[in-house]
């Protein structure tokens, strides 16, 4: 590779030109005054590295701090790997293998346990240790049929977008990081999703309240469709952001989204694979799952801290063998068992890439079925089916953040 100086960048000027260089490898236009206002704070001292080709900034990567639920209810240091990019007369010349290896030593100096990411392309970062660990689903739901079987009750309010600002973050702060899978939202990621949303007048906060006051909101906007030439275009309702504390909060929202006049249609995108939608429908074949897609890639950057936090179901001990390149001092034997986790001088049962184990890590995925693709080989299938069971969960992990 040519001469590529990779630092930690420390000023504004330094972040806005990485802020254009990420804006330019995705085909956008740097961003103008008034957006980078609300932007960057958002770039937060030590987080951000850059590639220098002499004086030019030619690639770069950051990260949010945040935290990820593990299974068993302990919450783990995350960091939300975030703007990777690389100017495109630079690319597939290693720039960005430079700066993951700088980043993911850093990541793990600095005490960050896992490290996420929402990627642009599937086949990008296997290879630095990151595994799909939670998928989320797209539903289209078809009004008219819905039916939603909820009674409308009146615990539902609409709430004007500066208001709701602050109470629809303290109640997502109380629900996440809470299912396996969910993440903290750092300072600057209201803004900057808000900032982000061209048509933020059209934005609604419906907030929900039980005994104990609030416990749940969704935020949506809605497209207006059309009646051309006898061919209707529906209004589509777009739920953006929704968070329930219980069910009757989660049944109470649905309801009132399905019940907005002048819609015909509500889209949902990034929802939990378990969410059980269709069954509080009357007719069932009014949701309609438009798209199955990954949503977190997850690198384990301390396997040791990242096994030992998470809880395990009963199965038979196994001994799991880690190899990775980027960050050796994971290479090793994991001991794992009902009760928890630790390093062993056992011989490995099985062998797997620290990307594999990523993928399996919130039980989005089998051991039997990453052995099935080939995505790794040996061990015994008692051994196998044991790392399932210990494994496995009991809700979807999921994310429902994007960043
Ligand atoms: C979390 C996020 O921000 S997601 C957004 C990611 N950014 C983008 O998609 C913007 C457009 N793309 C880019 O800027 C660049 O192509 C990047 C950042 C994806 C890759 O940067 P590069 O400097 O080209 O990567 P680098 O040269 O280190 O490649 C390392 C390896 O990955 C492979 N690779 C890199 N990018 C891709 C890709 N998009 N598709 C397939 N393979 C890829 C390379 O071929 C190379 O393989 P090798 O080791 O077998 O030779």
């Amino acid at each position: 590779m040519t001469d590529i100086d990779v630092r930690v960048l420390t000023d504004e000027a330094q972040y806005r030109a990485a802020h254009t260089v990420f804006r330019g490898s995705l085909h956008h236009a740097p961003a103008p005054d008034e957006r980078w206002e609300a932007i960057k704070g958002s770039y937060e001292p030590g987080r951000t590295i850059g590639a220098y080709a002499g004086d030019e900034l030619v690639g770069g990567v950051q990260s949010f701090p945040s935290a990820l639920a593990v299974p068993g209810g302990a919450v783990v240091p995350m960091a939300a790997v975030s703007r990777v990019g690389v100017r495109a007369d630079w690319t597939r010349r290693g720039v960005l293998t430079a700066m993951q290896r700088a980043q993911l030593r850093a990541l793990r100096e600095g005490g960050d346990v896992v490290a996420t990411l929402r990627a642009s392309e599937g086949s990008i970062y296997e290879r630095f240790g990151y595994g799909v660990a939670t998928r989320y689903r797209e539903v289209r739901i078809r009004k008219r049929e819905a039916a939603p079987r909820v009674p409308i009750v009146g615990r539902v309010r609409l709430v004007p977008l500066d208001e709701a600002l602050p109470l629809v973050r303290e109640l997502f702060e109380r629900l996440s990081p809470g299912r396996p899978g969910t993440i903290a939202r750092w300072p600057g990621w209201w803004d900057v999703s808000v900032a982000r949303s061209e048509d933020k007048d059209r934005l609604r906060v419906a907030v929900c309240s039980g005994e104990d006051g609030d416990d749940g909101y969704v935020v949506y906007k809605v497209e207006r469709g059309s009646w051309e030439r006898g061919v209707e275009k529906p209004t589509v309702l777009e739920v953006q952001d929704f968070w329930a504390a219980n069910p009757r909060a989660w049944a109470d929202l649905w309801g009132f989204t399905l019940r907005v006049d002048l819609v015909g249609e509500v889209v949902a995108f990034g929802r939990p694979l378990d969410e059980p939608l269709e069954w509080l429908m009357t007719d069932r074949r009014a949701v309609v799952v438009e798209d199955v897609a990954d949503e977190t890639w997850l690198r384990l950057v301390d396997v040791e801290a990242a096994l030992a936090a998470r809880g395990y179901g009963v199965a038979e001990p196994v001994v799991v063998g880690v190899r990775d390149r980027f960050l050796p001092e994971n290479e090793g034997a994991y001991r794992v068992t009902a009760s928890g986790a630790s390093r062993t001088n056992s011989e490995p049962d099985f062998v797997v890439d620290v990307d594999v184990l990523g993928a399996a890590y919130l039980g989005d995925v089998s051991f039997s079925a990453l052995a099935m693709t080939g995505r790794f080989s040996g061990g015994p299938p008692e051994a196998v089916r044991s790392a399932d069971k210990l494994f496995a969960v009991a809700e979807s992990p999921w994310s429902g953040t994007f960043f």
